[in-house]
């Protein structure tokens, strides 16, 4: 018997970020795994004119949930969502719902963030800072709360290079910038906030950063810990392999390059891809929950969720077991052919990116215009390559992370925990991996059908005649202007030409005289 699914048994649980991308696998895997839970309460804001119960029900039957539904039919009954806005002061939790929370939880699970590059600092600071300082203001009122799991990124002090399982110093205190949120304007905070990001490349990781400061000044008495997760991938085996729903990270990346949008990018080929399967993140976190509450550590303890040190793989590496699963399984209606092509120069990645991505859209736009539509794909171009350009910066660098703590965890494990909580990232096997996530990205994000694949092909063997044909007319004309204009081009022409003809004389000649 699992020791890890015992201690869950029973307990109730409090997830923030329930609805994202790491907080349904981590609902998904407790249920799975200690379906005797009590309650796992989940902090919800209406969303796209949809109330909580339809999120919640939209959720429990996505593909994610079937096996959830065999072990624990009534799961239903046991996710309580509460009307919450991580925004807003106390949340804008009810009177009842936070007497509720307060008097029950025993672990608490905070996976709510903005995970997106360009926000505001203002909203960064609001949400990743001053809401999980407010969290911590009510766990302490919490009398039977046995953990507090924050969940943060390996990327907080990416302006390292070597990274302990520490928390390091940021020159403003949290509390100072959390004051000045409230009185600044938005004009000034956007002119302090290069100064105030300094060396890192955007807000998400600084108010990261600031968060985890925040969880060890202000965590009390409380058991906490965090964990670090770098760039979280599709599902490696549970609740089955590939499993990804949105376009963060990768997945976008993998889509883009599928459907022929992106061709070569700036990135540097032989660093280390630090991605990492979203099951073994929830593993690792669950089993730190486990550890905090049972073990008390004294201090705050920090786990890295990586894979880089363990188990490394290089974008080179990676690009060509995402090219040859597209070979095999490709993506239907693509835009051109899948090639991926690193670009180690700002002036070579400007070239391509006017050859490759943007000139293929410009002609495509004016066949659109030939024909009576709408040109689209240049805007589209535009906004993806400014997307990548947003993700360079963590293609382009390699980091080193310690795992010691998160060693310490496994070694800590029964051999049956180890099993059904398994995080030792040793045992990944990148190709067989990356498959999964390309196949999963085309059945769960893109939606598309395997039965389409042979007409996939077919499409693709197309868009490599019209490559060819397309090619060959340029030469052709590039050729006929240089002609008329060049008498160097001409020489060389009519030298090629009598070269062709006497090599075929020679071979016509010889023919004869054998027979
Ligand atoms: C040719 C070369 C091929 C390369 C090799 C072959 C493939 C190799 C596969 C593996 C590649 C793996 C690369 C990984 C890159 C590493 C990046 C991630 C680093 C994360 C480090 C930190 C980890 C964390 O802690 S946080 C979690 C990660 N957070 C994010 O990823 C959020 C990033 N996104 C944003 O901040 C926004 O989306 C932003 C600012 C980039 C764009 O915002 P905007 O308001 O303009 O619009 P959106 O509506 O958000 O999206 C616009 C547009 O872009 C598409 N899109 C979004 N994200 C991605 C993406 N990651 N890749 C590609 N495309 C993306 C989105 O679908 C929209 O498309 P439309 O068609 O315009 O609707
Ligand atoms: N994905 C990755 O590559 C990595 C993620 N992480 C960390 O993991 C955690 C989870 O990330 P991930 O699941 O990918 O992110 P998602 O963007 O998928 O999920 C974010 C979650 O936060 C919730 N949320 C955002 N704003 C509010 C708000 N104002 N009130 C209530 N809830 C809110 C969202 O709710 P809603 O559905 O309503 O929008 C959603 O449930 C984050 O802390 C992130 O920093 C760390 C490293 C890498």
């Amino acid at each position: 018997m699992s020791m890890i699914a015992a201690f869950y048994s029973n307990k109730s649980l409090l997830i923030t970020g329930a609805t994202g991308f790491l907080g349904k696998v981590l609902m998904e895997k407790l249920f799975r795994t200690s379906p005797h839970l009590k309650v796992i309460y989940i902090l919800v804001r209406p969303k796209s004119g949809q109330t909580l119960q339809e999120r919640v029900f939209q959720i429990l039957n996505s593909k994610l949930f079937e096996k959830v539904k065999e072990v624990c039919p009534n799961v239903h009954e046991k996710i309580r969502p509460i009307s919450a806005d991580l925004n807003q002061r106390d949340f804008a939790i009810s009177k009842e719902d936070m007497q509720e929370l307060l008097s029950c939880t025993n672990i608490i699970f905070h996976c709510a963030a903005t995970v997106r590059f360009d926000a505001h600092l203002r909203e960064a600071v609001q949400l990743n800072v001053t809401a999980t300082q407010q969290l911590l203001l009510m766990a302490s009122q919490m009398p039977k709360l046995e953990a507090f799991i924050h969940i943060s990124t390996a990327f907080s002090n990416c302006n390292l290079s070597r990274i302990d399982e520490v928390i390091y110093p940021c020159p403003v205190e949290p509390r100072k910038i959390i004051d000045s949120m409230e009185w600044l304007d938005d004009s000034i905070i956007d002119e302090i906030t290069p100064k105030l990001i300094g060396d890192r490349p955007n807000t998400y990781t600084y108010t990261k950063a600031l968060g985890e400061i925040v969880v060890q000044q202000e965590s009390g008495n409380l058991n906490v810990a965090i964990v670090r997760p770098s760039i979280v991938g599709a599902t490696w085996q549970e609740p089955f392999p590939g499993w990804v729903d949105n376009v963060n990270g990768p997945s976008g990346l993998i889509i883009a390059t599928g459907k022929g949008f992106l061709r070569s990018i700036k990135a540097t080929p032989m660093a280390v891809a630090d991605v990492i399967p979203v099951d073994t993140v929830v593993n690792l976190t669950i089993a730190v929950g486990w550890y905090t509450a049972v073990h008390r550590p004294k201090s705050t303890l920090i786990y890295h969720s990586t894979s880089g040190n363990l188990n490394p793989c290089n974008w080179h590496k990676m690009g060509l077991h995402v090219l040859a699963t597209m070979e095999k399984i490709p993506f239907e209606s693509a835009f051109r052919r899948p090639n991926a092509d690193f670009t180690t120069n700002n002036f070579t990645t400007q070239y391509w990116n006017a050859v490759s991505h943007r000139a293929p859209a410009i002609i495509y736009d004016f066949y659109l215009r030939l024909t009576g539509r709408k040109p689209r794909m240049l805007k589209l171009m535009n906004r993806l390559l400014r997307t990548i350009s947003m993700l360079e910066y963590f293609i382009n660098h390699s980091w080193e992370w310690s795992t010691n703590n998160t060693e310490m965890l496994l070694s800590e494990l029964s051999p049956e925990d180890q099993r059904v909580f398994n995080f030792d990232v040793r045992q990944l096997n990148w190709l067989e991996y990356i498959e999964n996530y390309v196949l999963g990205v085309k059945k769960y994000l893109l939606k598309e059908d395997l039965a389409g694949i042979p007409k996939a092909k077919q499409h693709l063997k197309r868009l490599r005649n019209i490559h060819y044909l397309f090619n060959t007319a340029l030469f052709l004309i590039i050729w006929r202007l240089l002609i008329a204009r060049s008498q160097i081009a001409r020489n060389i022409w009519f030298f090629i030409v009598s070269f062709c003809y006497k090599f075929i004389s020679y071979f016509r000649a010889s023919s004869t005289l054998k027979i």
